[in-house]
């Protein structure tokens, strides 16, 4: 796993994120789904969005919704990243659902928020939702898939 020093390097952008063995995450854009998805024979057809009126997010229980990273995000090669939820969301019944970032990605990451409580859940625009580690990948190829910016 990387700690502060290189992280530091590696992602000049989110300077003011790093912490001792990762990099925090900040929510920009939440979005509610509004009609049906699909994955037939590898063919991706994304459900359609619909984005909560920001600043302040209210995630209604029971619901799920995808979230945006505040800014683009180049992992370089070599690099690949696990994104974990803050504990301060599991202690209030709100997960955060993620994959795996790939070496060579570029673009805007975005997680899947879940309110499993009972009650709704506010959430500010800005707040720290995620926290990204970072593992080095001996002979890492590069991404090159669809959601490359
Ligand atoms: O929680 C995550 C994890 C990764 N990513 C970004 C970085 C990653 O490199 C890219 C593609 O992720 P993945 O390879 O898991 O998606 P896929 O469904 O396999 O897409 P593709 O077919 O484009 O590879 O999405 C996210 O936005 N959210």
């Amino acid at each position: 796993m990387i700690g502060e020093q290189l992280l530091k390097k590696l992602f000049p952008d989110f300077e003011e994120l790093i912490q001792p063995a990762g990099i925090d995450l900040r929510v920009d854009k939440v979005y509610r789904q509004t009609g049906p998805g699909s994955l037939i024979d590898d063919e991706k057809n994304l459900p359609p969005l619909e984005m909560l009126e920001p600043p302040i997010y209210r995630l209604e229980p029971g619901k799920a919704y995808l979230a945006s990273v505040d800014r683009m995000i180049e992992i370089p090669e070599g690099y690949a990243m696990l994104y974990l939820p803050r504990s301060t969301l599991l202690r209030s019944f709100v997960s955060v659902q993620t994959a795996v970032g790939d070496p060579g990605f570029r673009g805007t990451l975005q997680f899947l928020l879940h309110n499993h409580g009972e009650y709704e859940y506010t959430l500010k625009r800005g707040e720290r939702i995620v926290q990204a580690v970072v593992f080095p990948v001996e002979g890492s190829g590069k991404y090159s898939g669809s959601y490359q910016e």
